[in-house]
Protein backbone atom coordinates (compact mmCIF):
# COMPACT_ATOMS: atom_id res chain seq x y z
CA UNK A 1 0.00 0.00 0.00
CA UNK A 2 1.44 3.75 -1.22
CA UNK A 3 1.92 6.15 1.89
CA UNK A 4 0.42 9.49 1.12
CA UNK A 5 3.35 12.10 1.74
CA UNK A 6 3.91 13.29 5.25
CA UNK A 7 3.31 17.06 6.30
CA UNK A 8 5.27 19.18 8.82
CA UNK A 9 4.26 22.14 10.59
CA UNK A 10 6.48 24.53 12.83
CA UNK A 11 4.72 26.89 14.40
CA UNK A 12 6.66 29.82 16.68
CA UNK A 13 6.40 33.52 17.74
CA UNK A 14 9.46 33.99 15.12
CA UNK A 15 10.47 37.25 16.57
CA UNK A 16 12.59 37.42 14.72
CA UNK A 17 13.03 34.04 12.80
CA UNK A 18 16.64 32.71 13.50
CA UNK A 19 19.00 30.40 12.36
CA UNK A 20 18.39 27.53 15.15
CA UNK A 21 15.04 27.82 13.56
CA UNK A 22 15.83 27.10 10.02
CA UNK A 23 18.48 24.55 10.98
CA UNK A 24 15.41 22.91 13.09
CA UNK A 25 13.07 22.93 9.88
CA UNK A 26 15.28 21.49 7.46
CA UNK A 27 16.43 18.36 10.29
CA UNK A 28 13.07 18.11 10.58
CA UNK A 29 12.08 17.76 7.18
CA UNK A 30 15.01 15.66 6.27
CA UNK A 31 14.92 12.94 9.04
CA UNK A 32 11.14 12.68 9.03
CA UNK A 33 11.12 12.27 5.34
CA UNK A 34 8.77 14.83 4.86
CA UNK A 35 7.46 16.53 0.80
CA UNK A 36 6.97 20.23 2.85
CA UNK A 37 7.60 22.00 6.22
CA UNK A 38 4.97 24.73 6.76
CA UNK A 39 6.42 27.36 8.70
CA UNK A 40 2.94 29.11 10.75
CA UNK A 41 3.97 32.32 12.30
CA UNK A 42 1.81 32.88 15.65
CA UNK A 43 -0.27 36.11 14.75
CA UNK A 44 -1.22 36.70 18.85
CA UNK A 45 0.76 34.09 20.47
CA UNK A 46 -1.72 34.82 23.97
CA UNK A 47 0.93 32.26 26.07
CA UNK A 48 3.44 34.84 25.86
CA UNK A 49 2.98 37.41 28.35
CA UNK A 50 5.05 40.17 26.92
CA UNK A 51 3.61 40.18 23.86
CA UNK A 52 6.06 40.31 20.96
CA UNK A 53 7.99 43.27 19.59
CA UNK A 54 7.91 43.23 15.79
CA UNK A 55 4.07 43.11 14.28
CA UNK A 56 2.31 39.61 13.21
CA UNK A 57 2.94 41.31 10.04
CA UNK A 58 6.18 41.82 10.05
CA UNK A 59 7.26 38.31 11.22
CA UNK A 60 5.00 36.97 8.49
CA UNK A 61 7.13 38.74 6.31
CA UNK A 62 10.79 37.86 8.10
CA UNK A 63 9.57 34.40 7.58
CA UNK A 64 8.67 34.57 3.99
CA UNK A 65 12.46 36.35 3.71
CA UNK A 66 14.04 33.20 5.85
CA UNK A 67 12.98 30.40 3.18
CA UNK A 68 13.65 31.44 -0.06
CA UNK A 69 16.78 29.22 -1.56
CA UNK A 70 15.16 27.11 1.58
CA UNK A 71 14.39 23.39 -0.09
CA UNK A 72 10.98 22.40 0.64
CA UNK A 73 10.27 24.85 3.35
CA UNK A 74 6.77 27.15 2.75
CA UNK A 75 5.13 29.65 5.37
CA UNK A 76 1.25 29.78 5.76
CA UNK A 77 0.19 32.99 7.04
CA UNK A 78 -3.50 31.56 8.60
CA UNK A 79 -2.46 32.31 12.06
CA UNK A 80 -1.64 35.67 11.13
CA UNK A 81 -4.65 36.07 9.01
CA UNK A 82 -6.95 35.03 12.23
CA UNK A 83 -8.27 37.51 14.63
CA UNK A 84 -7.65 35.64 17.35
CA UNK A 85 -5.82 33.73 19.78
CA UNK A 86 -2.92 31.64 18.13
CA UNK A 87 -4.45 28.21 19.29
CA UNK A 88 -2.86 25.23 18.07
CA UNK A 89 -5.74 22.88 18.19
CA UNK A 90 -7.31 25.19 15.94
CA UNK A 91 -4.60 25.48 13.60
CA UNK A 92 -3.97 21.47 13.18
CA UNK A 93 -8.10 20.81 13.10
CA UNK A 94 -8.12 22.92 9.98
CA UNK A 95 -5.07 21.52 7.99
CA UNK A 96 -6.11 17.74 9.23
CA UNK A 97 -9.66 18.84 7.34
CA UNK A 98 -8.13 20.13 4.32
CA UNK A 99 -5.84 17.48 3.98
CA UNK A 100 -8.33 14.20 5.26
CA UNK A 101 -7.52 11.65 7.42
CA UNK A 102 -5.03 9.38 6.05
CA UNK A 103 -1.48 11.57 5.88
CA UNK A 104 1.05 11.48 8.05
CA UNK A 105 0.85 15.22 9.80
CA UNK A 106 3.88 16.14 12.00
CA UNK A 107 3.92 19.20 14.39
CA UNK A 108 7.64 20.64 15.52
CA UNK A 109 8.69 22.21 19.15
CA UNK A 110 11.20 22.93 21.00
CA UNK A 111 12.15 21.33 24.27
CA UNK A 112 11.31 24.22 26.14
CA UNK A 113 7.76 23.95 24.75
CA UNK A 114 7.32 20.69 24.97
CA UNK A 115 7.81 21.41 28.92
CA UNK A 116 4.59 23.41 29.06
CA UNK A 117 2.43 21.21 26.11
CA UNK A 118 0.36 20.36 29.27
CA UNK A 119 -0.77 24.32 29.55
CA UNK A 120 -1.53 24.07 25.90
CA UNK A 121 -5.36 24.69 24.92
CA UNK A 122 -6.80 20.87 24.56
CA UNK A 123 -3.14 19.78 25.11
CA UNK A 124 -4.44 16.74 25.05
CA UNK A 125 -6.67 16.08 21.77
CA UNK A 126 -3.35 17.60 19.93
CA UNK A 127 -2.34 14.05 19.93
CA UNK A 128 -5.79 12.67 17.45
CA UNK A 129 -4.50 15.37 14.85
CA UNK A 130 -1.04 15.04 14.32
CA UNK A 131 2.55 13.86 15.73
CA UNK A 132 4.78 15.74 17.36
CA UNK A 133 8.31 15.72 16.93
CA UNK A 134 10.71 18.04 19.30
CA UNK A 135 13.77 19.43 18.74
CA UNK A 136 16.08 19.50 22.16
CA UNK A 137 17.62 22.61 23.91
CA UNK A 138 20.67 22.95 25.67
CA UNK A 139 19.72 21.75 29.39
CA UNK A 140 16.73 19.31 28.21
CA UNK A 141 16.40 16.63 30.84
CA UNK A 142 13.14 14.50 30.51
CA UNK A 143 13.40 13.41 33.96
CA UNK A 144 12.51 17.44 34.64
CA UNK A 145 9.35 17.64 32.48
CA UNK A 146 5.90 17.96 34.10
CA UNK A 147 4.36 14.88 35.42
CA UNK A 148 1.47 14.64 32.75
CA UNK A 149 3.68 15.61 30.11
CA UNK A 150 6.70 13.15 30.47
CA UNK A 151 3.72 10.09 30.65
CA UNK A 152 2.66 10.93 27.38
CA UNK A 153 6.49 11.74 26.13
CA UNK A 154 7.63 8.00 27.35
CA UNK A 155 4.54 6.52 25.93
CA UNK A 156 4.32 7.99 22.42
CA UNK A 157 7.72 7.51 21.17
CA UNK A 158 7.90 4.18 18.98
CA UNK A 159 11.19 2.99 17.67
CA UNK A 160 9.62 1.95 14.09
CA UNK A 161 7.98 5.15 12.59
CA UNK A 162 7.36 3.04 8.97
CA UNK A 163 4.03 2.53 9.02
CA UNK A 164 3.58 6.19 9.15
CA UNK A 165 0.95 6.96 11.47
CA UNK A 166 -0.95 9.88 10.51
CA UNK A 167 -1.32 10.83 14.51
CA UNK A 168 -0.38 9.81 18.15
CA UNK A 169 3.43 9.18 18.04
CA UNK A 170 5.94 12.02 19.55
CA UNK A 171 9.99 11.38 18.97
CA UNK A 172 13.35 13.57 19.38
CA UNK A 173 14.92 14.97 16.57
CA UNK A 174 18.40 13.71 16.30
CA UNK A 175 19.79 17.13 15.61
CA UNK A 176 22.10 18.61 18.56
CA UNK A 177 20.55 21.24 20.70
CA UNK A 178 21.60 24.78 19.21
CA UNK A 179 22.04 27.27 21.60
CA UNK A 180 20.07 29.93 19.72
CA UNK A 181 17.29 32.05 20.68
CA UNK A 182 15.67 35.40 19.51
CA UNK A 183 15.44 36.80 22.91
CA UNK A 184 19.45 36.14 22.66
CA UNK A 185 19.13 38.16 19.37
CA UNK A 186 16.80 41.01 20.23
CA UNK A 187 19.22 41.63 23.08
CA UNK A 188 22.01 41.50 20.81
CA UNK A 189 20.85 43.94 18.55
CA UNK A 190 19.44 46.15 21.20
CA UNK A 191 23.05 46.24 22.13
CA UNK A 192 24.30 47.19 19.03
CA UNK A 193 26.52 43.35 18.68
CA UNK A 194 26.89 41.08 16.12
CA UNK A 195 24.21 39.11 15.08
CA UNK A 196 25.01 38.36 11.65
CA UNK A 197 26.00 34.18 12.61
CA UNK A 198 22.09 33.91 13.94
CA UNK A 199 19.98 35.64 11.10
CA UNK A 200 20.30 35.41 7.32
CA UNK A 201 20.81 38.37 5.82
CA UNK A 202 17.75 38.71 4.15
CA UNK A 203 15.74 38.78 7.73
CA UNK A 204 18.52 41.13 9.04
CA UNK A 205 18.56 43.53 6.33
CA UNK A 206 14.14 44.08 6.81
CA UNK A 207 15.13 44.14 10.54
CA UNK A 208 17.83 47.11 10.00
CA UNK A 209 15.56 48.78 7.33
CA UNK A 210 12.15 48.41 9.86
CA UNK A 211 14.42 49.69 12.53
CA UNK A 212 13.05 46.59 14.68
CA UNK A 213 14.60 45.88 17.77
CA UNK A 214 16.24 48.83 18.69
N1 LIG B 1 17.60 26.78 19.55
C1 LIG B 1 16.45 26.09 19.56
N2 LIG B 1 16.46 24.74 19.77
C2 LIG B 1 15.29 24.03 19.82
N3 LIG B 1 14.07 24.57 19.65
C3 LIG B 1 14.01 25.90 19.43
C4 LIG B 1 15.19 26.72 19.35
N4 LIG B 1 14.80 28.00 19.09
C5 LIG B 1 13.46 27.97 19.04
N5 LIG B 1 12.98 26.71 19.23
C6 LIG B 1 11.58 26.27 19.24
O1 LIG B 1 10.96 26.77 18.08
C7 LIG B 1 9.60 27.15 18.37
C8 LIG B 1 9.41 28.61 18.00
O2 LIG B 1 10.38 29.33 18.71
P1 LIG B 1 10.27 30.86 19.06
O3 LIG B 1 9.78 31.61 17.88
O4 LIG B 1 9.56 31.05 20.35
O5 LIG B 1 11.85 31.18 19.22
P2 LIG B 1 12.68 31.37 20.54
O6 LIG B 1 14.10 31.51 20.11
O7 LIG B 1 12.36 30.32 21.54
O8 LIG B 1 12.10 32.79 20.98
P3 LIG B 1 12.13 33.62 22.35
O9 LIG B 1 13.55 33.69 22.79
O10 LIG B 1 11.52 34.92 21.93
O11 LIG B 1 11.26 32.83 23.31
C9 LIG B 1 9.38 26.86 19.87
O12 LIG B 1 8.76 25.60 19.97
C10 LIG B 1 10.80 26.83 20.42
O13 LIG B 1 10.90 25.95 21.52
O1 LIG C 1 -2.31 26.16 21.49
C1 LIG C 1 -1.83 26.63 22.53
O2 LIG C 1 -2.49 26.77 23.57
C2 LIG C 1 -0.37 27.06 22.50
C3 LIG C 1 0.28 27.49 23.67
C4 LIG C 1 1.61 27.85 23.59
C5 LIG C 1 2.28 27.81 22.37
N1 LIG C 1 1.60 27.38 21.27
C6 LIG C 1 2.30 27.36 19.96
O3 LIG C 1 3.59 26.84 20.09
C7 LIG C 1 4.44 27.42 19.12
C8 LIG C 1 5.70 27.91 19.79
O4 LIG C 1 5.38 28.97 20.67
P1 LIG C 1 6.50 30.04 21.06
O5 LIG C 1 5.85 30.97 22.02
O6 LIG C 1 7.63 29.26 21.70
O7 LIG C 1 6.95 30.67 19.79
C9 LIG C 1 3.62 28.51 18.44
O8 LIG C 1 3.11 27.99 17.22
C10 LIG C 1 2.48 28.74 19.43
O9 LIG C 1 1.28 29.22 18.83
C11 LIG C 1 0.32 27.01 21.31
Amino acid sequence: MTQTAALGLFGGTFDPIHAAHLRMAQAFRQELRLAEVRLIPAGQPYHRQHGTHASPQQRLEMAQLAIDGQPGLTVDPREVQRNKPAYTIDTLQEIRAEIGPDPALWWLIGGDSLASLHTWRRWEQLFELANIAVALRPGFDAARLPAAVRTQWQARQVTDFSNGAPSGTMRPLALPPLDVSATEIRHRLHSGASVEHLLCAPVLDYIRQHRLYL
